[in-house]
């Protein structure tokens, strides 16, 4: 004989792994089935009777009221997704299946836990986020930028920053530190040292959390205000590179396994991203630069100078140029060795560049041939000045491997807008100038 099993589809309910919700007009929780205890970490008790708004993520009230006012004019929303709060403070990612009840005057709604996924993808999006930042970014510093608003994204990344290991001198250093600490308190990158030092070392990430009385390992960690730390290597294909380090001040928010899984699966993505735009950095810094003096070179000089000139006619100011070059250095190469030119030239370059000021520009175009830019001046005798300046810095001899070694320097001046509209033109009048000093040089020593 068949069982006449009754049919009580509230025991169902029950069983459901999504929650069942009503809501009223006024936004009040009138029912939460079994499965809400588990998503949300209140009983239903607990949430029946209180404001929906109360348990929503602070960010996400605005969107919701206005998705709740569209659901109660008749529009059902099978996939809208919200953040809540539960009881234990976790955010829970939340996909609502809603509908407007007109006879009861409620929302009925289904939620799903949708967190695992949530996370799952916004690992993914970082992911993404960190390759094309590799392209995208200018240099180095935004890539460090856009690399930590990544994380921001991913976890709390108020106070962090990027410790790069240079295994030649053995230092680390860190060229991208926010830090929220209070300034009467400031923070000095060698704090940060002693722990990420640990990390290079065992390349092991390395969370401390004040809550758990860990030992303090490092005198960073005397800061009584420092509640969590928390470092992950940057692992590229040269090896540990440096150290990812994240801090909380806050007694509320410590550090845990989870955060240290999530950095560390961005990690090695953020390494490999950091050791390109380095060598980029590198690539385009041997393009532009001079090796042997480190000087910037002609096509550096070019950039500059259209861009000092860009700027002046936008701001009806000046710029000059003075064309400089070695007089005889040929003699010094054939009488004593290519290599003493050479630290001549390294020598002249340091001179050089010594006599201007950091907004003047100082390039190698040639054997023995270089280039002062002078930008931000009012009156042409400025430029003269600095040739003078420059003539009274090569009074003085110079030493190369223990010979004093006199440096005369033949000196063309061009000014704009007077000698030319364009680079080429203040270049081209800046060479004849010096070349007739040169001719003038000569004709007196023949004389
Ligand atoms: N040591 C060294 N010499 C260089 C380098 N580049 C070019 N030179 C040499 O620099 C010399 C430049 O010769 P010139 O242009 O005749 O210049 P100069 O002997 O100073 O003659 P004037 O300019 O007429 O006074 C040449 O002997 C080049 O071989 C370099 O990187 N290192």
């Amino acid at each position: 004989m068949a069982m006449n099993k009754q049919l009580n589809p509230a025991s169902f309910m029950e069983l459901l792994l999504d929650a069942v919700c009503a809501v009223d007009s006024d936004g009040r929780f009138v029912f939460v089935s079994a499965a809400g205890e588990q998503i949300f970490g209140y009983t239903p008790e607990e949430m029946v009777g209180h404001s929906m708004l109360a348990f929503i993520h602070p960010a996400d009230r605005e969107r919701t009221l206005a998705a709740a006012g569209k659901i109660m004019a008749g529009q059902p929303n099978p996939h809208f997704e919200n953040r809540y709060i539960r009881k234990d403070g976790k955010v829970v990612h939340i996909m609502w299946s809603a509908r407007w009840s007109e006879s009861n005057q409620m929302r009925i709604a289904v939620a799903r836990d949708v967190t695992e996924r949530k996370r799952a993808e916004s690992m993914q999006a970082a992911l993404f986020a960190i390759s094309e930042a590799a392209h995208a970014a200018e240099n180095l510093p935004a890539l460090y930028q856009q690399i930590h608003q990544i994380i921001g994204e991913l976890l709390p990344a108020q106070n962090f920053a990027v410790a790069l290991y240079d295994a030649a001198s053995q230092q680390l250093s860190v060229p991208y530190q926010v830090d929220t600490r209070p300034a009467d308190a400031p923070l000095t990158p060698p704090d940060l040292c002693a722990l990420g030092n640990q990390v290079i070392t065992s390349g092991q990430p390395l969370l401390w959390q004040r809550q758990l009385n860990q030992p303090e390992c490092a005198a960073e960690l005397d800061d009584p205000l420092l509640q969590s730390w928390l470092g992950v290597p940057l692992c590229a294909s040269m090896g540990v590179t440096g150290v990812l380090i994240l801090k909380s001040y806050h007694a509320s928010m410590s550090y845990t396994l989870q955060h240290q899984e999530l950095l560390q699966y961005v990690s090695t993505q953020i390494a490999t991203a950091i050791e390109r735009k380095q060598l980029h950095s590198r690539l385009q810094h041997l393009a532009q630069h001079d090796a042997l003096t480190g000087l910037p070179n002609r096509a550096l000089l070019n950039d500059k100078l259209q861009n000092a000139l860009t700027k002046a006619i936008r701001h009806n100011s000046r710029v000059a140029l003075l064309y400089l070059d070695l007089d005889n250095f040929k003699h010094i190469n054939d009488s004593l060795g290519h290599t003493t030119g050479d630290l001549l030239l390294q020598a002249v370059a340091s001179r050089l560049s010594q006599c201007v000021r950091g907004s003047d520009s100082v390039a190698r175009i040639g054997g023995d041939e270089f280039i002062v830019l002078i930008e931000n001046h009012l009156r042409p005798e400025h430029a003269s000045l600095v040739a003078e300046k420059i003539q009274q810095a090569f009074a003085t001899p110079i030493d190369v491997n223990a010979c004093a070694l006199q440096v005369h320097v033949s000196v063309g001046v061009a000014h704009f807008p007077e000698h030319g509209s364009n680079g080429q033109q203040l270049l081209s009048h800046a060479d004849d100038m010096m070349y007739q000093m040169k001719k003038q040089r000569r004709g007196q020593h023949a004389r």
